[in-house]
Order: structure tokens, then C-alpha cells, then sequence
């Protein structure tokens, strides 16, 4: 694998932007090889260490007495074979970004692959080539210091904006984030379910002046119609019945601070037309008081709805839509940004694995590319469900046995149409429909029910099983169901189910 990016005539360092000569550690037990590669290596200005074994190069290595930029390993060794030292150091933090080289003398293809499977940039056979080496050498400097600034660049980006992407897509959500964050403006963010949202709204809140003010969110969709009210706007002692005691509202808590009010798409009328009130008037009044107090807040809005279409459709009151879309944000979904998807994956394995005490786990790049080939349409959040349940099913790697099937693959997928078998005759259609038709169900008019409306029915149905059985607890009941909480109260509303 000899690839022309870097010049062999570049000096050590000099693709690197380094000002210290790298230090190559060259691990092989034939003297004479240690020798021809110090030669080589040091005329060209490198600093060399020699192993004669595995085990004293892990020591070498261990001890980072001086820290080592690279690796040439031997993989005939005596004692500690060659791939056993590279596993080794790949296993380990602290060693496991260290740029290898594999050689041999008479080492099989089996071991080449699996070296370079290892993560070893090159491999190449003795008598070693001076300008192979050179060449070889340089590429894999090069390429792991890449590597390095993209993940300096990631770590950048997580910090500022606590959000995993490097896709054009994403840079350009940055700069929009940069742009409104620090004005007053309300902004309307948009984009699939499970896109990253309310993380959009987070850093908006965080990269504005208002920081160190609370961050209120309100999730529009779960709260029930007749309390939405008084959940923002708060209501004095006996306002209605149930009010035992005086509650400040949403608004009033979010006072110095943001109010990103979630699924703003979901709020019902007579909602949108007092917040539109205490938006254009910076003043809210309880429910129960004749009293107005004057709040500072930044409204930020997400929904997943196509706002527009809702208002075209007299859902949502159009003032309220244009007082809220000063600034629209629109986050894109997975599918536009496949490109981020590996260090996503990577990220949520190893922040679970922390989190739950397990060991760090590995990603398989065939289970990479398998999700690569999925359509993801409950986005980031669809895939960190994915790799949280594979990172409970794998070992000490996650192979593509430990992923679910895709939920959403088309039964049609398959593209081999299904040819008729030759060797049979062909059949004729099914007899008379039988006498059973009767009982198919029919709608309240005597329709028979479409297959969308026998399905409603029996989610309907299901829906109130399962909640009835776990007392009406909806998180439960979400679990239960594989669906988002907001998702559930969505479907309850919609089927106007009611605890009975
Ligand atoms: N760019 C990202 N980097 C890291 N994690 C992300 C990113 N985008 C989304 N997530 C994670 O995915 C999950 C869903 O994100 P979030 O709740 O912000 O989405 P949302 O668009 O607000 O969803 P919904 O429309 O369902 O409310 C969260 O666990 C979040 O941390």
C-alpha cells in the first residue's frame, strides 16, 4: 500500500508541522535490521530506539521515559510475537493511537492482513528498501497526526456546542448558532424527530449572554390541554379546582433566562394565543390574578411539524408562527449527514460504556457499514438506542450479530423478484372469497374498516391494555411500548383515550 500524499523528500516532521524530530521505535530481534534502519531512519534526521524483543519494547512504551511517534515492529519475534505486541498495543489507552509499520521476513499474507487489520499503516517484507521505509514511515506520521487534529477538531466542536458532527451540514448549524446566540432574537428550530433539537436550543443558551440565567423547557406535547395555561403562566390558590396553592408559571421561572418551549407545534389555540400576548407584551399574568408582572425572557421554539403547512391549515395562528420564526434553524436529519455517523456511533459506546462501568468496547467497521446502509428515521436519537442495546448484547466488540434488525427495512428490499417456479404449473387465483366476510370489521357507517383504520383501532386498544395494566404510568407505558414518552401522549390525545 504505497501512497504518493506525503513526499518521500519532506523532512521528518515537516508534514507535521512538528518542531521535534519524531522518535521511531524500531522492535525487531535481528541486530543487523535495527542497524540498517537506525542508518536509515537517523539520516534522515529521526531519533531512534531500539527493541530487541516484544516485552522490551512494551516496557519502552510503558514507561514513556521517551515519548515513542512511532513504531516499526518485527512480526516474527521470539517470546512475544509481532501481532501480539501490536494487540497489545492497541488495547491499551495510552498506546493504542501509536502509528505502526509492520515488517517480516517470512511472514504469511494471513499475518500482513491481520497486522494491518490491527491498525498497522504499512507492512513490507526484508530486505527492507530505504525508500520504502522512508516513504512508509512518513505516511503513517502523517496520517496519524490527521487523525489526531480531527479529533482535536471534534473535541472542539463537542465542547463548544455539545454536539457530535463535522458534515457540512453541521458547520453550517454552528455558524447559525453562533450567529443568534448572543442577541435576543426568538428562534424556531426545526428538523426530524430525534435530530438533536433541544441540544440546538441548549447551546443557544449557552453560547448567549443570558448563561448565567435558568434554562426553562417545556415540553408542549405532554402536558394535558386544560393545565397548559397555568403551567406557563402560573395560577394563584384556588384559581380552579385543584389549585391548592399558588404556582409561578414557565415564563416567570425562566425570568434572566430561556424558555425553549419543545413541539410548539402541539400547543392548542387558545395556548398560542397567550403566549403570542406575553410575547409581543414581555408581561404575564397568573391564572386567578388580575396582576401582570413583567418577565425577561428568549423564547426558543422547536417542532418537528412543517409550522407553515400547520398555519396554512388554521392549526397554528400565523402572528404567533412569524413572532416566532425570526430565526429559523433547521437541524438536518442523520441521512444528510452519513458522515457522521461513525464517530456518533463511537461517541455513544464509549460514553455508555463509561457511564455503566463496562469495559470499552470496540465497533466492528462491518457493523459501521451496516448502519451506514440503514435509513434511520428517528435519526441520532434511533441510533444511540442502537448502539446502547449493542454495547448490553456484545463482548469485547460489537459485531453485527449484536445489532437489532432494521425496524425499517422494506420487506421489498430484497430485489430478486420472486420468479415463478418453471416446475409447476401455474396456479389459478384463489377460489370465492369465503363465506367469512362477513365478519370483517366495518366502520360505525358500515364500512368495511381500511387497513389504516383497523390498524388505529388496534393501537388504539393496545394502548389502553397496556396502560390500564401498568396504571396509567406513562413512562412505563413508553417503555413498554418502544415509544418516546411525548410520542405516547401525542397518540393518546389523538385517539382521545381517557382514563376511564
Ligand atoms: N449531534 C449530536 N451529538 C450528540 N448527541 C446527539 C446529537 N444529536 C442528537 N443527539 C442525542 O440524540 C438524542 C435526541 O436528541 P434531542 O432530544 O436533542 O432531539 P430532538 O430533535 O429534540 O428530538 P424530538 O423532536 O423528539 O424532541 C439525545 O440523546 C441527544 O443527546
Amino acid at each position: 500500500m504505497e501512497s504518493s500524499f506525503v513526499s518521500p523528500q519532506a523532512a521528518p516532521g515537516e508534514a507535521l508541522g512538528a518542531a521535534v524530530a519524531p522518535t521511531v521505535l524500531v522492535v525487531d530481534d535481528e541486530r543487523n535490521i535495527r542497524r540498517t534502519l537506525d542508518l536509515v531512519l537517523r539520516g534522515e534526521g529521526y531519533e531512534v530506539i531500539e527493541a530487541e524483543s516484544g516485552e522490551e519494547a512494551l516496557e519502552i512504551l510503558a514507561n514513556g521515559g521517551r515519548p515513542v511517534d512511532l513504531a516499526i515492529i518485527d512480526l516474527l519475534l521470539p517470546g512475544m510475537g509481532g501481532l501480539e505486541l501490536l494487540e497489545r498495543i492497541r488495547r491499551d489507552e495510552a498506546m493504542k493511537g501509536l502509528p505502526v509499520v509492520a515488517i517480516s521476513g517470512h511472514a504469511t499474507v494471513h499475518d500482513a492482513v491481520k497486522a494491518i487489520k490491527l491498525g498497522a499503516g504499512d507492512f513490507f517484507e526484508k530486505p527492507v528498501s530505504r525508500e520504502r521505509v522512508l516513504v512508509s514511515v512518513k505516511n503513517a506520521l502523517y496520517s496519524s497526526e490527521l487523525a489526531r487534529k480531527v479529533r482535536d477538531l471534534e473535541a472542539e466542536l463537542l465542547a463548544r456546542y455539545e454536539m457530535i458532527g463535522r458534515a457540512p451540514v453541521m458547520q453550517k448549524l454552528y455558524k447559525e448558532i453562533d450567529r443568534v446566540a448572543p442577541t435576543k432574537a426568538s428562534v424556531l428550530i426545526t428538523g426530524e424527530s430525534g435530530t438533536g433539537k433541544e441540544l440546538v436550543s441548549r447551546a443557544i443558551h449557552r453560547l448567549s449572554p443570558r448563561i448565567a440565567g435558568p434554562f426553562v423547557k417545556v415540553n408542549c406535547a405532554a402536558i394535558p390541554r386544560e393545565l397548559i395555561e397555568s403551567e406557563l403562566f402560573g395560577h394563584e390558590r384556588g384559581a380552579f379546582t385543584g389549585a391548592q396553592s399558588r404556582k409561578r408559571g414557565f415564563f416567570e421561572q425562566a425570568h434572566g433566562g430561556t424558555l425553549f418551549l419543545d413541539e410548539i407545534g402541539d400547543m392548542e389555540p387558545s395556548a398560542q394565543a397567550k403566549v403570542l400576548r406575553a410575547l409581543q407584551s414581555g408581561e404575564v399574568g397568573r391564572l386567578g390574578s388580575e396582576r401582570t408582572l413583567q418577565v425577561d425572557v428568549r423564547v426558543l421554539a422547536a417542532t418537528n411539524k412543517d409550522l407553515s403547512r400547520e398555519v396554512a391549515a388554521g392549526r397554528f395562528r400565523e402572528d404567533l408562527f412569524f413572532r416566532l420564526a425570526v430565526f429559523p434553524i433547521r437541524v438536518p436529519s442523520l441521512r444528510e449527514r452519513m458522515e457522521d455517523l461513525r464517530p456518533l456511533a463511537d461517541a455513544f459506546m464509549a460514553s455508555f460504556c463509561k457511564e455503566n462501568g463496562l469495559k470499552p468496547k470496540r465497533i466492528d467497521p462491518a457493523v459501521h457499514a451496516a448502519l451506514e446502509r440503514r435509513s434511520f428515521p428517528g435519526n441520532v436519537r434511533e441510533l444511540k438506542n442502537v448502539i446502547e442495546r449493542a454495547a448490553i448484547l456484545s463482548g469485547d466488540t460489537v459485531t453485527i450479530a449484536d445489532l437489532p434488525e432494521d425496524p425499517h427495512a422494506s420487506p421489498f428490499d430484497d430485489d430478486t423478484p420472486d420468479a415463478p417456479d418453471p416446475g409447476e404449473p401455474t396456479r389459478a387465483p384463489p377460489g370465492p372469497l369465503p363465506p367469512s366476510i362477513e365478519a370483517i370489521p366495518r366502520t360505525d357507517a358500515g364500512r368495511r374498516l381500511t387497513l389504516r383504520e383497523f390498524r388505529d383501532q388496534a393501537e388504539r386498544r393496545y394502548i389502553i391494555e397496556v396502560l390500564q395494566s401498568l396504571e396509567w404510568n406513562i413512562s412505563r407505558a413508553a417503555i413498554v411500548l418502544g415509544v418516546e414518552r411525548t410520542n405516547l401522549h401525542k397518540k393518546i390525545r389523538a385517539y382521545d383515550i381517557r382514563r376511564g
